[in-house]
Parts: C-alpha cells; structure tokens; sequence
C-alpha cells in the first residue's frame, strides 16, 4: 500500500490557492485543501480528487480541530502552503485592537501552531521520499510596511519571520520558503483608479496573475537546495 503523502493548501477554495491546488492536483500530487465558506467550487474540486476540509483559524480551537483531524487520518505530509489570509484595512475596523489580533492569530498564531504540530508527519517521508516543504504566503509589506495595512503588514513580518526559524529547526527534513507577492490578483470590488494606482507601483505594471504564484510554488517544490529563503513576486515594486 502507497503511503499517502498529501499537501495541504489553505484558504485553497479560491484565488491563488485555489489555482496552486488544481495545478498541483493536475501534477499528481495528493492534495487537501481547507476553507470557511461552502461554495459551488469544492464540488468541483472533489470531483478533482482534492479534498476540501472546512476549516477557521480564527480561533484556537479551530486551530486544533484542524490539527487534530490530519493527525488522527494520515501518517505523513508532503508539505503545508499557508496561504490562509485576510487583507484588512485599519480604515474597516473601528476596534484595531481587534484587528490586529484577527491578522496576527491567522497570519502568526496558526501557521506556527500547525507547523510545530506536524513536524512528526513532514519529516516521516524523508527516507523514503526525500525532503517535505512548507511555504508561507507572505506579502511585499512585510518588508516596507503599509500606511493603510498596518496590522495586516505587521502579521505577515511574524510569518516571514517564521519561515526563518522553521527553517533552522525542521532542516534538513522539511525545507521552509516563503512567498512575498504584491499585487498579483486584483479584488472584484477594485475599482479602475485603484486599479490603475495599483499597477503604477511597479516596474512592470501588470496584473501578474495567479499562474505567477503556482510557478513559484512548483519552483520551490521542485528545489533541492532552497530554504529560509523569499520568492518576491512584486515586478520590480521595490525599484519603482
Ligand atoms: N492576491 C494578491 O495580489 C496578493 C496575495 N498575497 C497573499 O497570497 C495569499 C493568497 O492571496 P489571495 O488568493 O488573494 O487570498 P484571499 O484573500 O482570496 O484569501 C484566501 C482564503 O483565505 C481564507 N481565510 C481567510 N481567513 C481565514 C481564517 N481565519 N481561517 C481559515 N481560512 C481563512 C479564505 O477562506 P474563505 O473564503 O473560505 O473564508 C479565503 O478564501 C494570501 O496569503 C495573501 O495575503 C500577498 C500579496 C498580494
Ligand atoms: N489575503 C489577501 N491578501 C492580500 C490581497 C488579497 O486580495 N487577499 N491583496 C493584496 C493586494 O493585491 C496588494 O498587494 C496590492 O498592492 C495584498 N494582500
């Protein structure tokens, strides 16, 4: 019997993880994806041979629901993507106080949880399969910083920060990356002077797309020698 190695992929019902997942899914990969909110798409998904797994990081029991249910059903991981966010504004939250603890538990809080919970199951394969990965979502800002994202840039400085010190304590087992884009895919409700705005921060100017970020997660995948290290995904933001 083929020992099931599956990665997972959350916040992987749409968007750049939904598109991570179906490629991976279509590269053979066993994949698993969590969401919140029941959609059309999962059936799809399912029919894809991915399994979708609800699950809310906003708490810490949702956390360990989670936690608990992967470690009860499998015995090895390929790797983890935390690609589970939410991009809010101080401008939207009267309570910052609320804020900062809603960016800092599902940006922080969970991915370090996770990943201290399934060292076991990403370093089970390695004798047999080789290194596992985990790959954190984070974000240009992390860096810069943000005057309308404040809380939201803080969260993702901790989860780069993550990758840095899993990286030394999972390697050479499990290799730890991370993923900073800036803008790759547009919001429905954005409007044209947003829009236009938005892509005057870059050298190159586009609207990148989803496919950039499945390239990039396939590239660290496919990497023998990569680890504790960022993927900019940002045309040239930082020269502009
Ligand atoms: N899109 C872009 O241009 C950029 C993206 N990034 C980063 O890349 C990643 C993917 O971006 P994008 O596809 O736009 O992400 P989305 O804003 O589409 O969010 C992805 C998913 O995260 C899930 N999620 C949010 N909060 C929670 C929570 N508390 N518990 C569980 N799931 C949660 C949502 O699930 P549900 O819908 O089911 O509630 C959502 O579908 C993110 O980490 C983002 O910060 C960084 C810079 C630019
Ligand atoms: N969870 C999310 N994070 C971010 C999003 C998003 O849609 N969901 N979008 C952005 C913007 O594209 C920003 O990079 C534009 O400069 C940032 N993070």
């Amino acid at each position: 019997m083929t020992t099931r190695m599956p990665i997972i992929i959350t916040g992987g019902a749409q968007r750049l993880g939904l598109a991570c997942a179906q490629a991976l899914a279509e590269q053979g990969y066993e994949v698993i994806i969590t969401y919140r909110k029941n959609r059309e798409q999962l059936k799809t998904l399912e029919e894809q041979g991915i399994r979708c797994i609800q699950a809310d990081f906003s708490n810490q029991a949702g956390v360990d629901d989670f936690i608990a249910l992967i470690q009860k059903e499998y015995q090895s991981l390929r790797g983890v993507i935390h690609n589970a966010s939410e991009w809010e504004s101080e401008e939207a939250h009267s309570d910052t106080a609320i804020l900062m603890e809603k960016m800092w538990q599902v940006h922080v809080f969970a991915p370090y949880r996770i990943n201290l919970a399934f060292e076991g199951l990403l370093c089970a394969g390695f004798e047999q399969h080789g290194m596992a990965d985990i790959i954190h979502m984070t974000d240009y800002v992390a860096e810069k910083g943000s005057d309308k994202h404040i809380a939201y840039a803080s969260s993702k400085a901790g989860l780069a920060n993550l990758t840095v010190s899993f990286a030394k304590r999972f390697a050479p087992k499990v290799k730890v990356n991370a993923i900073a884009p800036s803008l790759l895919m547009f919001n429905e409700g954005d409007d044209e002077e947003y829009r236009k705005k938005a892509l005057s921060k870059s050298l190159l100017r586009i609207e990148a797309g989803d496919q950039e970020s499945v390239l990039a997660v396939k590239y660290i995948l496919e990497s023998r020698y990569m680890t504790g290290r960022t993927l900019s995904l940002d045309g040239g933001r930082h020269l502009a």
